[in-house]
C-alpha cells in the first residue's frame, strides 16, 4: 500500500463526565447505535474500567461488560482492544488487573499508580488499532474527567482524548443537583488546552418539563462559553452496567417490594460481581426482586441468590460473620429455593481452597454445605462464552473463573454444548438431592426467557411462556430506542460535525 492509499485513523469522540456514574455509558452506547445507524462502522472505547462486571470476547479474553454492551450496539464484534486494562477490585486497596483480556497480577492501589505508563502505553497502542480498524471510536472516560491529582498519571480521560485528538462532549447529572456547579467546577479544573476539547454539554437525568429549563441553559452558555448539546429526560428503559449499580450500591432491601407477588432476593455480597445476570429477572412481570445488604427475616421470599463474587472467601466469612449464613441455611431446611451463581456457586459448596492465595491470603474456608461440591481456587482463569442447555433449553452465556469445582453427589445443572466455539460435552453445576438448591459457573443463565419460565415454574411460581424477544434480539430493540431518544434529545448537527472532524 503507498502513503496515499492509507486510510486516516478514525476521528474520536470523548464522552467524559463531572463525576461517576452521571450517565456516561449510556450515552456512549446511545451514540455508537446512531453512528452505526448512519452506516460508519464504529468501535466503543474505554482505556480503563473499573469493575465486577466483566464478560468474555468470542476469543475467549475478559473485558468490561459496558463496553460489549458498546459493542453490540454498534453492531461490531467485541474486542479487548476497546477495553485494554480492567481493574477489579477485590479489596479496598487492592484489584486485580486484566490487560488486554488476561490477568496481569494482583496490584495495590499504590503499585498500579507506578505502573500507569506501561498502562498507558498498552492503552494507547489499542486504540491505534481500533482507529485504523473503525470509521469513529467513541472514547468513554473515567469517573470526573477533573480529578486534578490524578491528571498526570491519567490514562482514560483528558490524556487520552489528547493522544486521540477527540473532541469531548461533558456529561452532566441533574438529577444529583449542582449541575451548574458540576459544570462551571468541571471546566475551571482544567487547563485551558484540555477545557478548549470540550465542543459541547449534556445535561443528563432530566426529569419534568424541560422548556423551564431553558434559562438554565442559556446560563452555562453564557457563564462557560460552550454550548449545550441537549438535555437528556431520565431513561429508564435501558440498563446498563453501572447505570444499575444504584441498586447494589443503595440496596433498597424489602421496603421495594409491593408485595403482590411472589418474590426473590439477591444477597448483595460485599465483592458482587456480574449482577447484571439478575436483570432479567428484574423485568419479569410474574416477580418482584430485590437486593439485601443484611441478614432479615426470609420467610416471604420464594427464592434466594446468591451471585458472583470477585473474593468468594472473604464474601463467605462475611456471611458468616453477619448471621446470614444461619439464615439461608435455615431457609433451605424449609424448602426455600436457593441458587448460587459462579462465586455464589463456590458459596453453596463444602469447601473453598486457595493454596496458592490467587484471592486473597492463602487458606481454606468451609462453604455453607448445600450442595456437594468443593472448590479450589486456581490460575489460569477460565474466561469462556458458551453454549448450553438447560433441561433441554437452548442459551448462551459466559463463565469467568478462577476456581474448579468438583461434584460428588446431586446432577448436573446444565451440559455444556461449546466454549469459545469449540465442542465442549460435558456439563456444568450442580443440583442437591433435594431439588431446591442448585449452582452453575455459566453466567448470563437467565438471558434466555425459556429458561426462567421453566425455572419458575420448578419454583412452583406460575408463568405464561414469554412472548417477549430475550437476550440479543432484546437487546437490539433496546439500543435502537436508544438512538432515537439520544437523537430526539440531543443537537444531533454539532455531534455529526465531530464525527467528521469538522465540530
Ligand atoms: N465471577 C465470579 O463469581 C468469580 C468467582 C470466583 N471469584 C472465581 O474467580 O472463581
Amino acid at each position: 500500500m503507498n502513503k496515499a492509499d492509507k486510510k486516516k485513523p478514525a476521528r474520536c469522540i470523548a464522552v467524559f463526565g463531572t463525576g461517576s456514574d452521571v450517565g456516561k455509558s449510556v450515552v456512549t452506547t446511545g451514540l455508537c447505535r446512531h453512528f452505526a445507524e448512519q452506516g460508519l462502522k464504529v468501535a466503543p472505547y474505554k482505556a480503563q474500567n473499573m469493575s465486577n462486571n466483566s464478560g468474555v470476547t468470542p476469543e475467549g479474553l475478559e473485558m468490561g461488560r459496558a463496553q460489549i454492551i458498546q459493542a453490540e450496539a454498534a453492531g461490531v464484534v467485541p474486542s479487548v482492544l476497546m477495553n485494554p486494562v480492567l481493574l477489579k477490585p477485590t479489596g479496598e486497596t487492592g484489584s486485580q488487573v486484566v490487560l488486554m483480556g488476561k490477568v496481569d497480577g494482583d496490584e495495590s492501589a499504590a503499585a498500579y499508580h507506578k505502573k500507569k505508563e506501561r498502562y498507558f502505553n498498552i492503552a494507547a497502542e489499542a486504540l491505534d488499532r481500533l482507529r485504523a480498524e473503525n470509521d469513529l471510536v467513541i472514547m468513554e472516560g473515567a469517573g470526573s474527567c477533573a480529578e486534578v491529582n490524578l491528571m498526570a498519571g491519567d490514562i482514560v480521560n483528558f490524556r487520552m482524548a489528547d493522544y486521540a485528538d477527540a473532541d469531548v462532549i461533558l456529561v452532566a447529572d441533574i438529577h444529583r443537583g449542582g449541575v451548574f456547579g458540576q459544570v462551571v467546577g468541571t471546566l475551571a479544573c482544567l487547563p485551558d488546552h484540555y477545557a478548549e476539547r470540550v465542543k459541547g454539554v449534556v445535561i443528563n437525568r432530566f426529569r419534568g418539563d424541560i422548556s423551564l429549563f431553558q434559562d438554565g441553559c442559556d446560563w452555562i452558555e453564557d457563564k462557560c462559553g460552550k454550548p449545550v448539546l441537549g438535555v437528556l429526560p431520565w431513561y429508564r428503559d435501558f440498563h446498563i452496567g453501572s447505570e444499575d449499580s444504584v441498586v447494589i450500591e443503595q440496596p433498597q432491601g424489602r421496603s421495594s417490594l409491593t408485595g403482590t407477588k411472589p418474590a426473590g432476593a439477591v444477597i448483595r455480597l460485599p465483592f458482587i460481581s456480574n449482577f447484571t445476570d439478575f436483570e432479567p429477572l428484574m423485568q419479569r412481570d410474574e416477580i418482584e426482586l430485590c437486593y439485601l445488604d443484611r441478614p432479615c427475616d426470609l420467610s416471604e421470599f420464594a427464592f434466594l441468590i446468591i451471585p458472583g463474587s470477585k473474593n468468594t472467601r472473604k464474601d463467605l466469612a462475611w456471611l458468616k460473620e453477619t448471621g446470614w449464613d444461619a439464615r439461608i441455611k435455615d431457609f433451605s431446611r424449609k424448602g426455600g429455593h436457593v441458587a448460587g451463581i459462579c462465586g455464589g456457586y463456590q458459596i453453596l459448596g463444602e469447601k473453598i481452597e486457595d493454596p496458592q492465595g490467587v484471592e486473597g491470603a492463602a487458606g481454606t474456608e468451609d462453604g455453607l454445605g448445600l450442595l456437594p461440591v468443593a472448590t479450589v481456587m486456581k490460575a489460569p482463569k477460565t474466561t469462556t462464552l458458551s453454549r448450553f442447555t438447560y433441561k433441554g433449553i437452548e442459551g448462551s452465556g459466559y463463565e469467568i473463573h478462577m476456581g474448579t469445582t468438583s461434584r460428588h453427589g446431586g446432577e448436573s445443572l446444565v451440559e455444556v454444548l461449546e466454549r469459545n466455539s469449540l465442542p465442549a460435552g460435558d456439563n456444568d453445576g450442580c443440583r442437591a438431592p433435594s431439588g431446591t438448591v442448585m449452582g452453575t459457573y455459566m453466567h448470563g443463565i437467565f438471558d434466555t426467557p425459556a429458561i426462567v419460565d421453566s425455572w419458575l415454574a420448578e419454583i412452583g411460581i406460575a408463568v405464561a411462556p414469554s412472548k417477549t424477544a430475550g437476550g440479543l434480539d432484546a437487546r437490539l430493540e433496546a439500543y435502537g430506542r436508544l438512538a432515537e431518544h439520544t437523537r430526539t434529545h440531543l443537537a444531533m448537527d454539532p455531534i455529526n460535525a465531530m464525527a467528521k472532524g469538522e465540530a
